[in-house]
C-alpha cells in the first residue's frame, strides 16, 4: 500500500487562476450502470464489457459503481476484500485491480473504477477503496471512502460500514492531463459538502461519486445531493449506481445521475442497468459562472475558505 499511497500523492497549493479553463478539451463522459452478482469473476468481465462498450462509443472517462465487483454489504466486504498489489505476479490477489487496469488500458480511457473492498494486511483495516486508472493502464489515484456509511432509521435501514470499515483520511483529486482535475469520492461522501466545495475551489470541473444509496434514502436524497454539489460549486457531478437487485441484501436505488453546473439534470437512469454518456465542456461551466458569478463573490472577510484551511490530499 505504501507504493499505492506514493502514487496517489499530491499537492494542490493554490486555488484555479480565473484564465485557465478548468476543461481544457470538451471529453465523454460514462457512467456504467451496472448489475451485480455474488460471483466477482462474473462481476469483473461483465463490468469489463460494458467499460469497452462505453469506449467505443466514444467515452474517455468511464466511471463504474461503488462495490461493483462483490454485493454491498458489512458481511461481504471481509469475504471479497483485495490486498492491492500492483506488481506481478499478484493477478491471483488482487485480480479487482489488474482487471481495471487492463479494462482502462483496453478501452484507453482513463477509468473510476467504481470501489471494491481492500484488504492493508500491514494494518489489517479493510477500506472501500476507489481506484483510477490512465488509459495506459497505471494506476493513477486511490480513494478510500473517507466518511462511512453509518445510519440508523428506525423500521427502515440501520447500516454500519464501520463495524468492519476503517476510513481512509484525504481528498482525491487527479489531473488528467488533456482534460484537467476531476474530484473522486465514494457514495456517502456526498454528504458532506466541504469535500465537494474544496475540490472544487481547487479547480476540478466534476466531481464522480460511485455509489449506492438505498430505497429508503435514495429516492429522497440522491438527485437532491448531485443537485446541490453541482449547484453549489458549478462544476459537473456524475453519480454511479449499480443497478437494482431486489434479491439483494441491500438494494441499491440506482438511477446513476449525471448533472452539469447550473445543478441541471442532463441525464438519469432508471433502476435497471444501462450506460450514460454525455459530452463534457468548459464553455458551459463558464456560461453558467458568467450568469452567477460566485465564484468572484464570496465574503471570506465574513466567513472562512473551506479550501484554505488544512486539507489532507495524501494519507
Ligand atoms: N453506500 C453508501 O454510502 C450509501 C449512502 C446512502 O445510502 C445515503 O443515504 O447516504
Amino acid at each position: 500500500m505504501q507504493l499505492l499511497s506514493r502514487i496517489s500523492t499530491r499537492s494542490f497549493t493554490s486555488t484555479m487562476s480565473s484564465t485557465t479553463p478548468l476543461l481544457k478539451a470538451p471529453v465523454k463522459l460514462a457512467l456504467v450502470q451496472l448489475s451485480g452478482s455474488p460471483d466477482k469473476g462474473r462481476n469483473l468481465a461483465h463490468a469489463r464489457a460494458k467499460v469497452l462498450e462505453a469506449a467505443s462509443r466514444g467515452a474517455r472517462i468511464v466511471v463504474l459503481p461503488e462495490c461493483f465487483n462483490s454485493p454491498y454489504g458489512t458481511k461481504y466486504f471481509p469475504e471479497y476484500a483485495e490486498t492491492l498489489l500492483p506488481s506481478p505476479p499478484s493477478e491471483a490477489q488482487s485480480p479487482s485491480y489488474h482487471a481495471l487496469a487492463a479494462m482502462a488500458r483496453d478501452a484507453g480511457a482513463y477509468l473510476v473504477g467504481g470501489s471494491i473492498p481492500e484488504y492493508e494486511p500491514a494494518t489489517k483495516n479493510l477500506y472501500n477503496t476507489s481506484l483510477t486508472f490512465a488509459p495506459s493502464g497505471a494506476l493513477l489515484a486511490t480513494h478510500r471512502k473517507v466518511h462511512l456509511f453509518d445510519i440508523d432509521i428506525p423500521g427502515k435501514i440501520t447500516f454500519r460500514e464501520s463495524d468492519v470499515l476503517s476510513p481512509g483520511n484525504k481528498l482525491t483529486m487527479i489531473d488528467l492531463p488533456e482534460y484537467g482535475l476531476i474530484a473522486v469520492a465514494i457514495c456517502y461522501d456526498v454528504r458532506f459538502p466541504e469535500l465537494a466545495m474544496i475540490a472544487a475551489r481547487k479547480g476540478a470541473f466534476c466531481l464522480l461519486y460511485p455509489g449506492a444509496f438505498n430505497m429508503t434514502t435514495g429516492p429522497l436524497h440522491w438527485e437532491l445531493q448531485a443537485r446541490a454539489r453541482a449547484m453549489d460549486n458549478q462544476v459537473y457531478v456524475g453519480l454511479c449506481s449499480p443497478a437494482r437487485d431486489t434479491g439483494a441484501d441491500y438494494v441499491a436505488w440506482g438511477h446513476s445521475t449525471l448533472v452539469g453546473p447550473n445543478a441541471d439534470i442532463m441525464e438519469k437512469l432508471d433502476e435497471k442497468e444501462g450506460i450514460i454518456i454525455a459530452e463534457l465542456n468548459h464553455a458551459r461551466i463558464e456560461e453558467v459562472r458568467k450568469g452567477v458569478p460566485l465564484y468572484t463573490q464570496r465574503r471570506f472577510d465574513v466567513y472562512p475558505d473551506v479550501s484554505a484551511g488544512n486539507v489532507k490530499y495524501d494519507e
